[in-house]
């Protein structure tokens, strides 16, 4: 499936702006980004149930949107889950799947939906009806429901959302399971980092109806593009610097200038492991504020010299951290960004 150059807008409301991804075969691609970014708006695109007003949608290299063409939704092989599954109550469980296999006859109709089910673990569930089930159940019976014709394209929109924590793991888990076996195509759309890392091949991420980047987690992780792409998978320091000769200047100390950083002012962004903490005198010293015990980590509270504001960062639970510590920059686990990051996040 490709999405080209897609854009929606609603009045003044530009919900995409020139979107282009690709989804391969059998592949789970996540777009993830925070509410109202255009997640929904991009489903509703390849699904059918909107028009795009510039750009193009493909499905198996035919184009079923844009350039003034609409294939209608049920015409695209498209299927959908949304959230809250969406089970017809009246309904049992192998009817709610049969409901995806109207065009089969009544008894074949019968054999794949009991197969669906059987593929989610859920066969002797077959005759129940939706209230009697567990969040989990109901989702996997939408997803055996979405997964009964075998669409080209599964999209699913944020399909743990409503599951509690504790169920979500194991749900999501089974989902990716299912998913893999049938050999689907699916794009998922989230809000939440670690789902996306856990479930998805690649991570398109979205910002204000860009994309900002596409690309697998590591890449993502380890090569943001921008500092908006940085701060999307987990939490990251920001600090200024600047950028002259073959260095860069920062109040954590100073780093070699990459070549591709023009001079000037930068932005560099800090995971956990471009952080090195050790004894007073390596490094710029810093007054730990606040020590905060969390599990298998220990949280600091830093006043770092020359910079103004206190920096967070974690430790192994076991360290014993004296009052004043030194901070260090391990250089080749920052994340530098020139001056043009500063238009690409306002
Ligand atoms: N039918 C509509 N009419 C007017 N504005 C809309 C419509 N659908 C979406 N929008 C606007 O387009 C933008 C993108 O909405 P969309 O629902 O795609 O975001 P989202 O990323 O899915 O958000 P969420 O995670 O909260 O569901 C939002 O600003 C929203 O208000």
């Amino acid at each position: 499936m490709a999405v080209e150059a897609v854009s929606r807008r609603y009045g003044r409301a530009v919900a995409l702006n020139g979107i282009s991804l690709t989804l391969d075969a059998g592949e789970i691609l996540a777009v993830l980004g925070d509410s109202g970014c255009g997640k929904s708006t991009l489903l509703r695109l390849i699904a059918g149930l909107d028009e795009p007003d510039a750009g193009e949608i493909r499905i198996d290299g035919h184009p079923v949107a844009g350039r003034g063409r609409s294939v209608p939704p049920e015409a695209r092989g498209v299927g959908l889950m949304f959230q809250d599954y969406a089970l017809f109550p009246h309904l049992t469980v192998l009817a709610n799947v049969r409901f995806g296999l109207r065009r089969l006859d009544r008894a074949e109709g019968r054999r794949v939906a009991l197969e669906r089910l059987a593929e989610v673990g859920l066969a002797d569930k077959a005759e129940c009806y939706p209230g009697t089930l567990s969040g989990g159940e109901a989702q996997r019976v939408a997803l055996a429901r979405a997964l009964a014709p075998r669409p080209r394209v599964l999209l699913l929109d944020e399909p743990f959302s409503n599951l509690d924590a504790g169920t979500r793991d194991r749900v999501r888990a089974d989902t990716v399971l299912v998913l893999r076996q049938a050999g689907a195509s699916a794009i998922l759309v989230t809000h939440d980092a670690a789902e996306a890392v856990e479930v998805a091949d690649r991570i398109a991420l979205m910002r204000r109806g860009r994309l900002l980047q596409c690309g697998t987690a590591e890449t993502l992780y380890r090569s943001p593009e921008s500092p908006a792409a940085a701060r999307a998978l987990g939490a990251i320091v920001e600090i200024s610097g600047h950028a002259v000769g073959g260095g860069i200047e920062t109040p954590l100390g100073s780093l070699p200038r990459p070549s591709r950083i023009g001079e000037g002012a930068v932005r560099v962004c800090l995971r956990p492991e471009a952080i090195r903490i050790g004894p007073v005198g390596e490094g710029r010293p810093s007054r730990v504020l606040r020590r905060t015990f969390a599990g298998s980590n220990l949280r600091l509270e830093l006043a770092v010299e020359g910079l103004d504001r206190s920096l967070l960062v974690t430790l192994p639970a076991d360290a014993e951290p004296t009052d004043i510590v030194g901070i260090s920059l391990v250089a080749d686990r920052t994340l530098v960004f020139g001056d043009r990051a500063r238009a690409d996040d306002a």
